[in-house]
């Protein structure tokens, strides 16, 4: 059997060597080709390449009726619908470390022209103005760098300013001080990042919690004469709050690699003096084409002659009869993860999770995995899944621990995590209780009874009379329905929690009145 490669945006020729010279492979590289074209095309192909360029929609997933595999040579995977290619059993890779160098170059490449106005200077200059006043920039010795998102590509922006004499200022849910004291940056909230900064930039992936990151509050808390630089995705900076604080002088100017349509020929930024732009040229250089096209076409030549790929972004793979026994766990184990993150603040040290009862027996590392995969998501989105949950842990230095324990409080199941920070730990618990599915049993020491589905508040307060009725009030002012409750105290007139489920999402704003209640000492909307 051969197998049909379509490579759809220009990739390194050099590059693609390991499917050249695999055998029974056949590459075809079509750029240019229109959606239409695309999704016609797909159906002879088991196998696609694409750079950013191309959108891998749901219907041209659909109908790759051949499609095992899609690779992303580069580290977003916003182009790619996941879900599809996860409904559809076609496995997405990307390609995370090939194009990390480059980016942080052009990074600070963007970091200095700003400063230093230099396109601006050299457009004046195509004009026949020999304008020296104009262009006056400003050293970076000595000033801050702050930098959102200390990932691959933030630690390496970090160093390169250092080496520019710049004082670095960062902010990531996984930097812990040690890490931030072995990088030689000081740790701050992201509200500190950016009251302190004379430049800002920010490598996080585009996701729920990091759209519109900088807005226009966080202009306000700014320096006058700060700058900006994205080269991660369009739309961590908001545009419409930038163009605004560019124009009543709160920020001295903006590079931009990326925006929040692409491509941005026509975008109002780009007609103000102040801005400087590429179109996403962070990853394109000679070298970072070749090494992210030969660690994609490396794992499709490996899935294609049954070996097992080294960079899946969606990949679930367990045995078919572990798969039988365990499967009923899987949102169980995800939903106490994804819990537990949303009520912890601090950056997580290590998670231990203790599995009891029938559990005791079985092979329990995919559960465990899940776990994770549910308290990372938080921070990693769709990068994150079952297969690389446990890695992308271990990168940010989070211990993880699976026990087996005969404590089963009487469950005949029971999965038990628990999470360590700097300021103590925390607990959650939940069973598979027959024919009523997942149920989350315990909060840190609290007896509850709820199912980890859907809107849920988790309110932490004085055990004292009439809490709850004002709890009540706030949210029916709101037109917030209360499905189901809990409360649980640890002694009368102490410590006690309350557990929400509700009919819609609880906004910022309805969350900053309950946490103003009195006797309330915490409030935290998620949804499960
Ligand atoms: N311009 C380009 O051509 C180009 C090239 C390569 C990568 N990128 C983009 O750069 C970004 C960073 O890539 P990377 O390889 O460093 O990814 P990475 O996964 O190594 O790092 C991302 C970091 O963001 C952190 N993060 C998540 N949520 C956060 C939040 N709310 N606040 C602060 N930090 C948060 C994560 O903890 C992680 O450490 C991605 O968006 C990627 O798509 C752009
Ligand atoms: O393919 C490109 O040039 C962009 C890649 C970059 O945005 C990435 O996320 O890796």
């Amino acid at each position: 059997m051969t197998y049909r490669v379509l490579i759809s945006d220009p990739l390194s020729e050099d590059g693609i060597y390991p499917l050249r010279e695999a055998e029974k492979i056949e590459v075809d590289m079509i750029t240019d080709l229109t959606a239409a074209q695309l999704q016609e095309k797909i159906v002879d192909y088991d196998a696609l390449l694409v750079r950013s360029q191309t959108k891998v929609t749901r219907e041209i997933i659909a109908n790759g009726k051949r499609l095992k595999i899609i690779g992303r040579a580069g580290v977003g995977v916003d182009n790619i619908d996941l879900d599809a290619a996860t409904a559809h059993g076609v496995i997405v890779v990307n390609a995370p470390d090939g194009n990390t160098n480059s980016a942080a170059e052009h990074t600070m490449a963007m970091l200095m022209a700003l400063a230093r106005k230099i396109p601006q200077a050299y457009h004046a200059l195509l004009q026949k103005k020999w304008d020296r006043k104009s262009h006056v920039g400003v050293e970076l010795k000595g000033k801050t760098l702050g930098v959102i998102g200390m990932g691959r590509i933030g630690r390496e922006v970090a160093l390169r300013a250092k080496g520019q004499r710049m004082k670095v200022m960062a902010y990531d849910p996984f930097l812990t001080d040690d890490k931030a004291e072995q990088l030689g940056v000081s740790r701050g909230t992201v509200e500190e990042v950016v009251q302190v900064a004379d430049f800002i930039t920010v490598h996080t992936p585009l996701l729920k919690e990091t759209k519109h990151l900088i807005n226009t509050e966080a202009f306000t808390k700014m320096k006058d004469g700060v700058q900006l630089i994205n080269c991660a995705r369009g739309g961590i900076i908001d545009e419409e709050a930038l163009y605004e604080a560019i124009v009543s002088g709160k920020v001295a100017g903006a590079a931009l690699d990326v925006f929040e349509e692409e491509p941005a020929t026509d975008h109002k930024l780009l007609e103000l003096p102040q801005v400087i732009a590429t179109p996403h040229l962070g990853a394109s250089t000679v070298e970072a084409q070749e090494n992210v096209a030969i660690d994609v076409s490396h794992d499709v030549v490996r899935l294609l002659t049954g070996d097992l790929v080294k960079n899946p972004v969606n990949m679930p793979s367990v045995p078919k009869d572990l798969m039988n026994k365990i499967e009923p766990y899987f949102y169980l184990a995800e939903k106490l993860g994804l819990f537990l993150t949303n009520v912890t603040d601090d950056v997580i040290e290590e998670i231990t999770i203790y599995y009891a009862g029938e559990l005791y027996e079985v092979e329990v590392a995919p559960l465990t995995r899940n776990t994770i995969k549910g308290m990372l998501k938080r921070h990693f989105g769709d990068h994150i899944n079952d297969v690389n949950a446990a890695y992308l842990a271990e990168q940010r230095g989070i211990v993880i621990n699976e026990q087996k324990t005969s404590t089963t409080r009487g469950f005949t199941n029971l999965i038990t995590v628990e999470v360590k920070t700097k300021s103590g730990s925390k607990t959650v618990a939940g069973t598979l209780l027959n024919g009523l599915g997942a149920r989350v049993v315990r909060v840190n020491n609290y007896s509850v009874d709820f199912k980890p589905q859907g809107n849920v508040l988790f309110i932490h307060h004085k055990d004292q009379p009439g809490a709850i009725g004002k709890v009540g009030s706030v949210l029916a002012e709101q037109a917030i329905n209360i499905a189901t409750m809990q409360v649980g105290r640890a002694d009368v007139g102490g410590d006690a929690i309350m557990l929400l489920r509700v009919d819609k999402a609880v906004n910022e704003a309805d969350v900053a009145v309950l946490t103003a209640l009195p006797d309330i000492y915490g409030v935290t909307a998620m949804n499960l």
